[in-house]
């Protein structure tokens, strides 16, 4: 099992972009499988993303080993995204706990803990670190897809990772479906390693030199709408407090669970690439979001039974939820903060990596 180290402060490396002192992954080395969760029955639901268990069960793995946490952490990491079906005994404190564990056993710098969503109520019911995903909430308007302004009504409008607008954002997210309707409410992820595989030799070469702003600051007018006062005080690092929901991340990011390079923008939240003209952003970043949206051979699509789970890793993946139905959908969510968002020069893509 790889070892775990401090993060340290020192000069900064020339063959690293982006990253902060106090918010270093703590791996020296990407993780390595030891097949511990090889005997629990699971198949590849594409080539390029995702992974379906059944007999993995949150509630044993809390009483897990080390080992298995970090073959699942490492499962998790390389295929995007994992579905756990036949999770509907599983309480919300279970998932805080499952994910603090998660986490820590993939190396997540000290300092980061469950993310405060800046939207969060002081009080709600389930504590400040669950976000409860509702089809009632999307009613009301506002959030990433239900914007009351004149914006694009495309289902793709939605894709995005969790939460880039943090300075420290997010390494794992979990989500449970606990009501759903007959047919619809689907969600679907996209890779970013294939993303990144298909770019040419000399484009990966110029976009790992950059950065990109991602920008959440429509959480202020819908705050102020909702009557909830925005989060000020830390939300899961004290890297992200304050009301600038604005951060500066690599264009091109390394994951250090799997080692690969991911694109690390996404339609949601990034606003502008950095150091080039305003003009040439604007072609640059419908040209990423593209390869996302048009893809669908780097996507999986997931239909929810009611108790499923799905746990990816947003670092490496995007995700866009289907707004198809009428009835009730609601589920929680958890999203554990990971590293702040560096590249490492000398890492490659998933293909490079394993030969393909
Ligand atoms: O409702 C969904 O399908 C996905 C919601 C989402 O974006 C999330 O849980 O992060
Ligand atoms: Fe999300």
């Amino acid at each position: 099992m790889p070892a775990i180290i401090q993060a340290v402060d020192g000069p900064v490396d020339a063959t690293i972009l982006g990253g902060h002192p106090e918010s270093r992954p703590r791996l020296t080395a990407p993780l390595t499988y030891t097949g511990s969760l090889d005997r629990f029955s699971h198949f590849d639901v594409t080539p390029a993303i995702g992974r379906e268990y059944t007999g993995l069960h949150i509630k044993d793995l809390l009483k897990a080993s080390d080992e298995q946490i970090q073959d699942l952490a490492l499962t998790i990491s390389q295929r995007g995204v994992v579905f756990l079906r036949g999770q509907a005994d599983v309480t919300p404190i279970e998932m805080k706990d499952f994910m603090l564990r998660l986490t820590e056993k993939a190396g997540c710098p000290e300092s980061s803990g469950l993310h405060v969503h800046p939207l969060t109520e002081e009080g709600s019911e389930l504590g400040d670190q669950i976000s409860v995903i509702s089809s009632a909430k999307q009613k009301k308007g506002g959030g990433l897809t239900h914007q009351l302004s004149d914006v694009s009504r495309f289902a793709s409008a939605g894709w995005h990772s969790d939460i880039t607008f943090e300075k420290v954002p997010s390494d794992y997210a979990m989500l449970k479906i606990h009501t759903l309707p007959e047919t619809g409410g689907d969600t679907l992820w996209a890779s970013g390693y294939e993303i990144y595989d298909r770019l040419s030799e000399p484009m990966k070469e110029f976009l790992s030199g950059l950065t990109a702003t991602h920008d959440a600051s429509f959480f202020h007018d819908e705050a102020a709408r909702l009557g909830n006062p925005l989060r000020k005080t830390p939300r899961g690092s004290h890297l992200n407090q304050g009301d600038n929901l604005v951060a500066v991340h690599p264009l091109i990011r390394t994951n250090p669970v799997t080692g690969w390079r991911s694109v690390y923008v996404n339609r949601g939240f990034t606003k502008r690439i950095n150091g080039v003209t305003r003009d040439e952003s604007d072609v640059l970043l419908p040209y990423l979001f593209n390869l996302v949206t048009q893809n669908h051979d780097a996507q999986v699509r997931f239909r929810w039974n009611q108790g499923d789970i799905a746990i990816w890793d947003n670092r490496s993946t995007f995700h866009c939820a289907t707004y198809d139905y009428e009835a009730a959908r609601a589920g929680d969510r958890v999203c554990s903060l990971g590293e702040a968002p560096y590249l490492d020069r000398n890492s490659t893509g998933r293909k490079e990596a394993l030969g393909l």
